[in-house]
């Protein structure tokens, strides 16, 4: 019998390592021109663009009739001013494209020597990303660059890819370059992949093709965590973080990290707990930036739910609906961290 997801698997690897070699090279170039400002006043750069035109090129090669969910659409690559974006973009995809092929790689994915894609059928293979999501069949999330300003910043950043089905995650892939391969050595080899496929566990692998290791989060007492959070302020409330860290007699500083990389390191085993608490109203997470996050968390055991304690539900459309924030943590202290929480906005209310 077959393992369930082998060549989604496969595939997803193969898509995620190509597009870290990309982002990887491309960031010591990375020239002013090259990054764009969105209309939500977001950075894109061509790593993004790129990145996603080469997972998009082989997710639809492998699996012609998946719908995506990506970040990125070509829009903006389309005016005249634009053209040396889109050679640039061009360049850096067929570049990714064309590398040899790894072992388990097949041509048949538009992968390998002399795969040659045009300027036009890239900006078309970044709309594939279109799709508007939803609750029934397959479809893929793509997020090319997972905290697009911790890579500008030469920090961390995450290329997540999962596949859903019946708004079920069941595959996770996410590849962090900048990330140290081994929690204990900061300053050691960098460059890590992580997989989760549910019911199959999750693990680490480098980006340069070790052998996997088995993840799962420790137990730990609420006083020893170490919250991880967003770098940026705007992305989620440090401040209410600090109330919820007060409440539980939590000793260490918070781990400030950019991107689902606060996902993968706490399914190694860092911190043991995310918490994401929204700094506003009308902000709607969006699905790419936590599917392969949550799965590689409760794959390693752990548990993720809104602030109410409420599942995810990723079969709303591309984003998660209102937004109630993001609290992922290992099973023995979720509960009370989301108690801590309640706690917290009682007292924000008196
Ligand atoms: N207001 C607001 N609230 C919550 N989240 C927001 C908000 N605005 C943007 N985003 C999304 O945050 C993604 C990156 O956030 P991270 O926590 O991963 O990194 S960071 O430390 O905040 O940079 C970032 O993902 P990328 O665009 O892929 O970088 C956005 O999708
Ligand atoms: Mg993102
Ligand atoms: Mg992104
Ligand atoms: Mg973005």
């Amino acid at each position: 019998m077959s393992i369930p997801f082998a060549s989604e698997k496969h595939v997803a690897i193969a898509a995620v390592r190509r597009a870290c070699a990309l982002t990887d090279s491309v960031f010591n170039k990375l020239v002013k021109n090259e990054t764009l400002t969105k209309d939500d006043k977001s950075p894109v750069t061509v790593g993004d663009y790129s990145a996603q035109a080469v997972i998009n090129t082989i997710l639809s090669r492998a699996f012609p009739h998946d719908p995506i969910v990506g970040e990125e659409t070509s829009s903006d690559l389309r005016t005249s001013s634009a053209s040396s974006l889109r050679s640039r973009i061009t360049e850096l995809a067929n570049q990714a494209l064309g590398e040899d092929l790894a072992l388990g790689e097949m041509r048949e994915w538009g992968i390998g020597p002399r795969q040659v894609q045009t300027e036009e059928e890239l900006l078309d293979a970044i709309d594939r990303g279109s799709y508007g999501g939803g609750r029934s069949g397959r479809m893929w999330t793509l997020d090319p660059i997972d905290g697009t300003k911790g890579f500008l910043r030469g920090g961390q950043y995450a290329v997540c890819l999962a596949l859903i089905i019946d708004a079920q995650v069941e595959l996770g892939v996410i590849g962090c370059p900048n990330l140290p391969v081994d929690p204990s050595n900061p300053n050691g080899a960098r460059g890590c992949l992580f997989v989760a496929v549910r019911g199959q566990g999750s693990q680490q692998l480098t980006l340069s093709g070790s052998s996997p290791i088995p993840l799962s989060i420790p137990a730990i007492t609420p006083s020893n965590l170490s919250f991880l959070e967003s770098v940026e302020s705007a992305h989620s409330s440090h401040s209410f973080n600090s109330r919820v860290s007060k409440l539980l007699l939590v000793q260490k500083p918070p781990i400030r990290m950019d991107s689902q990389a606060k996902y993968c390191c706490l399914a190694r085993g860092e911190g043991g707990a995310y918490l994401r608490m929204p700094t506003g109203v009308g902000y709607r997470e969006k699905i790419w930036d936590h599917a392969p996050g949550s799965l590689l968390v409760t794959e390693a055991g752990g548990t993720i739910t809104d602030s109410r304690g409420e599942l995810l539900d990723f079969g709303l459309g591309r984003d998660l609906g209102e937004n109630f924030g993001v609290i992922a943590a290992g099973k023995d202290v979720h509960d009370d961290v989301l108690a801590a929480i309640k706690q917290a906005k009682l007292e924000e209310h008196e």
